[in-house]
């Protein structure tokens, strides 16, 4: 068994494994009921991360709350400054204007004049000498922030693949899929792009953890992961959509080009099979594939897709299912 099955709730996989049951019309035999529940009990959660993942992103956001908290004070510093900065200002700009004035209007003497313009100027060089140091002083502030935001920026990217990556397998997990899946469909329709899902499913995976145990099954599952991502391009996203189950979503293609890509995953199987104590364990897979329409969500995309998988598991193994 997955080692996340410590994290799971029999009663609410007993529930899902009833539900897949009615939408899939077959009845609540022990038989099919204790196949469901298995699949789905063994289904790594998306929400199950080490310790060591949920310090980091902890730390991170010890972090963020620093940084902001500089940026806070330094922004208020920096306001204070232009607030004391322009006052000064304002208030030498009316006196210059009185004095200009007391010179022209009411015939102020020549030394009078001189004296007080010369005291006016020394304390407009004052004021802005202090403006100028806080400014400076403020901008070295500024710059540190920038650089600690473009730090946080990297080990955001880093903490968010962490967190939406399948531990065991590095493939996308479910809770990454589901944010992306909506944007992808949301740009796809947009741009009036394609977009294909192409859902895979291993056969017969059960007995190979039975008879090799689950150690090798988790190898054979990395495997498969490995060569997925070999025949993919980097724009195409590969999901651990359940135990033994992939996804794959390729941007900008149509159902042919989900099928070829699906065909050259076949033959690199075929090609590179996993070795086990010298021994060719072949492995296969049943795919369904859908694209999507017009009219239709991420959501729905999916769901066509598994029933095209569905399909394509009742009709044998190995085969290759087109959603209608
Ligand atoms: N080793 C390993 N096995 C897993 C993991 N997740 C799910 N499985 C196993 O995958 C098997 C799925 O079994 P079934 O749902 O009966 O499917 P299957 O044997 O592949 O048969 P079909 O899908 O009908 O071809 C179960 O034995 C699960 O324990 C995992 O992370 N590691």
């Amino acid at each position: 068994m997955s080692n996340a099955s410590e994290s799971v709730i029999p009663v609410e996989v007993a529930r899902i494994a009833l539900k897949k049951l009615s939408e899939r019309g077959l009845p609540p035999t022990p038989e099919n009921y204790t196949k469901f529940y298995n699949a789905i009990a063994t289904i790594k959660s998306p929400n199950a991360k080490t310790s060591f993942e949920t310090l980091q992103a902890w730390q991170l956001l010890y972090k963020v709350e620093d940084i902001l908290g500089e940026m806070g004070d330094s922004a208020e510093q920096l306001l204070c400054t232009l607030a004391g900065g322009g006052e000064a200002m304002s208030a030498s700009l009316g006196q210059l204007q009185d004095t200009r004035r007391a010179h022209l209007e009411l015939g102020a003497s020549t030394d009078d004049t001189h004296f007080k313009l010369e005291s006016l100027l020394n304390s407009i060089i004052n004021s802005t000498s202090e403006l100028h140091s806080s400014v400076s002083a403020s901008s070295v502030d500024l710059q540190s922030i920038r650089d600690s935001i473009s730090n946080i920026e990297q080990d955001l990217a880093v903490n968010r693949q962490i967190l939406e990556q399948d531990a065991l397998t590095g493939a996308m997990n479910r809770q990454g899929f589901d944010n992306r899946l909506v944007r992808e469909a949301k740009l796809a329709q947009r741009h009036n792009h394609q977009l294909s899902a192409a859902l895979f499913d291993l056969d017969d995976f059960k007995l190979v953890n039975d008879r090799f145990g689950h150690g090798v099954g988790d190898n054979v599952l990395i495997h498969i992961a490995g060569l997925a991502k070999s025949v993919l391009r980097d724009t195409d996203i590969l999901v651990r959509y359940g135990g033994e189950e992939f996804l794959i979503l390729l941007v900008e293609t149509d159902m042919n080009g989900a099928r070829y890509v699906l065909e050259r995953l076949q033959q690199m199987c075929r090609r590179n099979p996993f070795m086990y104590k010298q021994q060719r364990l072949e492995i296969t897979f049943s795919t369904g594939i859908a694209a999507l329409r017009s009219d239709e969500n991420g959501r729905a995309l999916v769901l066509r897709a598994d029933e095209a998988l569905y399909i394509a598991k009742r009709n044998g193994r190995g085969l290759i299912e087109m959603a209608e």
